[in-house]
């Protein structure tokens, strides 16, 4: 492990911490050994730099320096803020051992060029990378997602396999799984012999032009009458069996579909070396992991350090530092509210709330639920609430500029509509939309929390009226604290119909009201001493605001509706 007196891997890891030199999270990386257990963040294997989880470290400078280290096999540094490019990594340039690649969230830019037969994750999604994805040769990729980028051209057959989603939001990406690809051929005279150049890959329109198929009536007047006959009989019979054939085949895909859908996505998984094992889905006492949430361990959650902070009506919410260094947020559900008798239809909720992946939602990375314990864990947001920003700033928003307002109200709109049009059956409602459950991202972005939790609970009514001391329930001691003061409840938020007790369930309708609601706490609270333009858009707000917090449900707007209105002052 040691070259003249060296460790190999120091020297790699000291050139990240060169970016980074005030990190806050590489302040424990002094000293000769990596592997000496006290680096945040490093994992070992035999005496070498096998892990580095860097998860939301506020850091940024270059990766290039940990793909150096010779044998890692992990390699996490989602939201922080790195940027330049990403060496082309083979088996010359990268660890051969390297299995999973998480970049999500950073600046990173130039092309992707991986050439590497055991990788099995990648995750690029919400960079600034370029070009195309014919240079990478992943054969192995399991996990893979490389949306929000700026990549373009024909999606490669191998890739195709993936969803849409892990391809979607680029500049101009084409092919299977994403629609096809219009080529653009040189057009030197009519022949498209195998010599014709491919000037340009473009996404073709879904609405190209269907051709049109012409029949000649040459000769029609020879054909018999019985000859007719026997044609359309045999058209029609043709046709039937076609059309028989299609049904068939739309029900047999569709039951594909949906089993693979409801079936635990395996794939996602976090592999540890080559062992293939279930530790992600054991159906009791295990987590259910999702993207991303691959290298979460129920027992390393227990035996984190934990910290409370905060107590809903829902349950109670802690940050928690495991072992290697990553930070989630766990929420733990209270038992009163979410009894284990609607357990499947949570689980059935909780499976499409893991799909959720959007730059303004807090992605849900794995979640428990046996023996009555419920605990869902979260990306850990280390910049707060819209709650708390308000409440900071003293006197409601008023320090708070017109700027940063705006932008988390818009993001805060965006994570809205998309939980609203994502497809889903029934379709998501979001339920608990309040400045708590609106959390600010490193780069002051906001991120909307806890999509549809409280659809699940007993009582919305608890949740609307001030709230009562949440009772002390049995739990993993490591982990869980002492109960604290509440924070605040949905009243104020909670749409008329429900707060009257009208309706029995949160809808998307009342998910709007409740976001007017937060528009005009946060847009009121300004003071409108910026002159014309901002106070022109403070009213511009207000008047959103009034439409999504009109008495009757079919009266407001759609959360689309409401963007498209904003988006006006962005
Ligand atoms: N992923 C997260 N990252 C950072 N902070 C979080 C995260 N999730 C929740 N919090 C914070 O933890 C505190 C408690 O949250 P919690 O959701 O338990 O209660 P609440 O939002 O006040 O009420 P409710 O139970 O109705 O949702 C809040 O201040 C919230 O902003």
């Amino acid at each position: 492990d040691y070259v003249n007196g060296a460790h190999q891997d120091l020297r790699a890891l000291l050139s990240f911490k060169a970016y980074n030199p005030n990190a806050t999270a590489l302040a424990s990386w002094v000293g000769p050994n990596p592997c000496s257990g006290t680096w945040f963040g490093v994992r070992c294997y035999r005496g070498r730099v096998a892990g580095v989880f860097l998860d939301g470290a506020s850091l940024s400078g270059a990766v290039a320096p940990l793909l150096g280290l010779g044998r890692i096999r992990a390699l996490a540094v989602r939201n922080n803020s790195l940027s330049g490019t990403l060496p082309p990594l083979d088996n010359s340039t990268a660890s051969p051992w390297l299995r999973h690649l998480l970049l999500s969230h950073n600046k990173l830019s130039g092309s992707l060029r991986i050439s590497l037969g055991a990788l099995l994750t990648l995750r690029a999604e919400h960079n600034g990378f370029r070009g195309g994805l014919e240079a990478l040769r992943v054969p192995m990729l399991r996990s893979f997602n490389v949306s929000g980028n700026k990549l373009a051209g024909e999606i490669p057959g191998d890739l195709s396999r993936f969803p849409s989603s892990a391809f979607s939001d680029n500049l101009a990406l084409c092919g299977q799984p994403l629609p096809k690809c219009a080529h653009a051929y040189d057009a030197l005279g009519s022949d498209s012999s195998s010599n014709a150049t491919i000037n340009t890959v473009v996404a073709q329109s879904p609405n190209a032009s269907v051709s049109s198929v012409s029949s000649s009536n040459g000769g029609f007047g020879k054909i018999s009458m019985t000859a007719l006959m026997a044609t359309s009989i045999g058209n029609a019979v043709l046709i039937t069996v076609s059309l028989a054939i299609s049904v068939a085949m739309f029900v047999y895909v569709r039951r594909k579909l949906r089993s693979a859908k409801d079936a635990p996505d395996a794939a996602l998984c976090f592999e540890e070396e080559e062992k293939r094992d279930d530790r992600c889905h054991k159906t009791s006492g295990g987590l259910v992991c999702f993207d991303g949430g691959d290298e979460l361990r129920l027992e390393s959650l227990l035996k984190a350090s934990a910290e409370v902070l905060g107590k809903g009506v829902s349950g109670s919410t802690y940050k928690a530092v495991l072992e290697d260094g990553i930070v989630v947020a766990v929420k733990r559900l209270s038992a009163l509210q979410f009894p284990a008798s609607r357990s499947k239809a949570f689980d059935r909720h909780m499976r499409v709330v893991g799909r959720l992946r959007h730059r303004h939602v807090v992605s849900l990375r794995a979640y428990c639920n046996s023996n009555g314990e419920r605990l869902l864990v979260y990306d850990f947001l280390p910049n707060g609430s819209l709650q708390s920003l308000l409440q900071a700033t003293g006197g409601g928003a008023r320090n708070l500029d017109w700027a940063a307002r705006k932008s988390i109200l818009f993001g805060a709109a965006q994570g809205l509509n998309y939980i609203h049009t994502f497809p889903a059956r029934p379709a998501l409602v979001h339920a608990n939309v309040k400045p708590s459950n609106i959390l600010v991202d490193e780069r002051g972005g906001a991120c909307v929390s806890e999509c549809g939790l409280m659809r699940y609970a007993t009582n919305i009514q608890q949740a609307i009226a001030p709230q009562p001391q949440a009772a002390r329930t049995r739990c993993p001691p490591e982990l869980f604290l002492p109960d604290q003061a509440t924070s605040g409840g949905w009243h104020g938020y909670a749409a008329p119909e429900l707060a009257s007790g009208a309706a029995a369930r949160a809808t998307q309708e009342s998910d709007v009201y409740s976001f007017g609601m937060v528009l005009l706490e946060v847009v009121t609270g300004h003071k409108a001493a910026d002159g014309g333009e901002g106070s022109d858009e403070t009213m511009g707000m207000v008047r959103i605001a009034m439409l999504c917090t009109a008495e009757a449900p079919e009266e407001r707007p759609t959360m689309a509706q409401v963007l498209a209105m904003m988006s006006e002052f962005m």
